[in-house]
């Protein structure tokens, strides 16, 4: 008997732009498969997504929904063939309810098309996916509440409640730490017993190993090798998609403590407080912990960017950080957001240019960027269009952490450095982050990576509710430590 496919694409080929072609894509998807694309950054992964999601058209070859030719030519011809794309940073609407959210553009609604949104039957069926997904988020939540797992499984959620069968994940645990990572795989191993088809994008090869059915490695646009996941280990994936032997990942020189770079006593701003911690010239500490653990706002609020109370010494001298452009001629670097970074140059231009940098000048900031996430909420809805100036998504990531490390400072604090990048990749950002370590610098380096966290750094500190948790040397704590104390953050 025929194998029935959910999705199968035979020899499909499409030329990209001058320099990138996608070459004769054979992949078959059978229902309650999980596929995962793996690949070093611009390998094409991204674009053989876009073009199964008709956003390219196949220049020659075939693609078959349940056996069948079809026709995709644009995103609602995909949505009709129940092929469904939940993008990486999955853009939603901040106040609006979850239920809201997950029917925005899709309302249920009374009668015709034209009929009253029916809100009893959106919270309903809400409820009802959630169930099925074995997940407890509250559907009348507003979605800013949400952590970042939370906001990965409604993005899922979303993609059931439009009758998405075949389900195509890009990079859907970046930012997760481990217990949010093993909620979204428990999620994903029940809709595969429901018969639904997943395609993943990871260059999280554990995960890749955790979840696969069948792996696929592309390379320059092709997938050079196609396998059942049984057949490969860590070890062997890391050598088939990146040439590279595992073992030297986090190679680094270990020369001894420096002096004391940047110390923080009873350090507290926005969701947390009582911080204190100390960090040494030439040593890096993973700075960890779950979602609204207080990480990333204690990283912000030490570049300036919101306001803090306790004290802060750089090399021996006290510090008040009122504003970003304190921080920046302080020393301090932070690499987190492209919206943090506009925020930081702009406080640069603004005392630049001779004016204060006042709170006044900060809230038309704030407002900017409300303005850029409330656009870029909307151009979600409508996403899926080839850019003009086309960056991977793991490039953009990494051209951020390099911008910092190329500024000279005393104390670079790096947010998810290596998320969403290729090992390659990791490994010169590795490298160069080992520069500034010779140079002196301390490195806070935010990470929900614990292999990255044991590996690389000298140090750990893990932020739970708001409070340093744990902390202290790498060589002294153990996983299972980290782990709890990062998963009590996550309940
Ligand atoms: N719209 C476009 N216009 C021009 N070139 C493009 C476009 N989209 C993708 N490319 C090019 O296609 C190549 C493959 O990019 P793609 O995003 O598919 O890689 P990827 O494997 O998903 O990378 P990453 O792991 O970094 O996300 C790159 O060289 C990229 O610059």
């Amino acid at each position: 008997m025929e194998e029935r496919y959910l999705l199968e694409l035979r020899g499909v080929s499409r030329r990209i732009s001058s320099e990138f072609y996608l070459r004769g894509i054979n992949l078959a998807l059978r229902p309650g498969e999980v596929h995962a694309l793996v690949g070093r950054n611009a390998s094409g992964k991204s674009t053989l997504f876009s073009t199964i999601m008709g956003v390219f058209t196949p220049d020659s070859g075939q693609v078959l929904i349940d056996g069948q030719p079809a026709e995709i030519r644009n995103t609602s011809d995909a949505v009709k063939n129940g092929l469904i794309l939940v993008a990486q940073h999955q853009q939603m609407f901040a106040n609006l309810p979850v239920y809201e959210n997950l029917f925005f553009g899709n309302e249920l609604r009374m009668g015709g098309k034209l009929g009253l949104v029916d809100n009893r039957r959106m919270l309903h069926r809400c409820e009802e996916v959630f169930r099925q997904m074995n997940v407890q988020i509250d559907p009348r939540a507003p979605m800013g509440n949400l952590t970042d797992a939370e906001r990965q499984l409604t993005a899922i959620a979303r993609a059931i409640v439009t009758d998405g069968r075949i389900i195509l994940l890009d990079e859907p645990s970046t930012h997760l730490n481990e217990s949010e990572k093993q909620r979204l795989y428990d999620a994903i191993a029940g809709l595969k017993q429901e018969g639904r088809a997943f395609l993943i994008i990871s260059h999280d090869l554990n995960e890749v190993l955790a979840v696969a059915d069948t792996i696929s490695v592309m390379e320059d646009g092709e997938i050079v090798r196609s396998a059942p996941a049984g057949e490969f280990d860590e070890k062997a994936l890391i050598e088939a998609v990146y040439g590279i032997k595992s073992e030297n990942i986090y190679y680094r020189e270990r020369p001894e403590a420096g002096k004391e770079v940047l110390r923080l006593e009873d350090f507290s701003g926005p969701n947390f407080s009582g911080v204190s911690l100390s960090l040494r010239a030439g040593q890096v500490t993973a700075f960890m912990g779950g979602a609204q653990s207080g990480k990333l706002s204690v990283a912000r609020s030490l570049a300036g960017l919101c306001k803090t109370g306790g004290r802060v010494y750089l090399n021996g001298g006290l510090l008040e950080i009122p504003s970003p452009i304190t921080a920046v001629r302080a020393g301090i670097v932070l690499a987190s957001s492209q919206a943090d970074e506009e925020e930081i140059r702009e406080s640069e231009i603004a005392v630049n240019a001779g004016k204060r940098d006042t709170s006044a000048s900060r809230m038309a900031i704030s407002a900017k960027r409300l303005m850029a996430s409330v656009g870029k909420a909307l151009g979600n809805y409508v996403m899926l269009r080839p850019q003009q100036e086309y960056i991977t998504g793991g490039n953009r990531q990494r051209e951020l952490v390099e911008r910092a490390m190329r500024k000279q400072a005393f104390v670079y604090l790096l947010c998810e450095p290596t998320a969403g990048v290729d090992i390659p990749a990791k490994m010169r950002l590795y490298f160069e982050m080992n520069k500034l370590l010779q140079k002196g610098a301390a490195v806070l380096w935010l990470t929900a990576d614990i292999d990255e966290a044991f590996g690389l750094c000298d140090n750990i500190a893990v932020m739970r509710d708001g409070r340093l948790a744990l902390s202290g040397s790498a060589a002294g704590l153990s996983r299972e430590a980290v782990q709890e104390a990062i998963g009590a953050a996550a309940q």
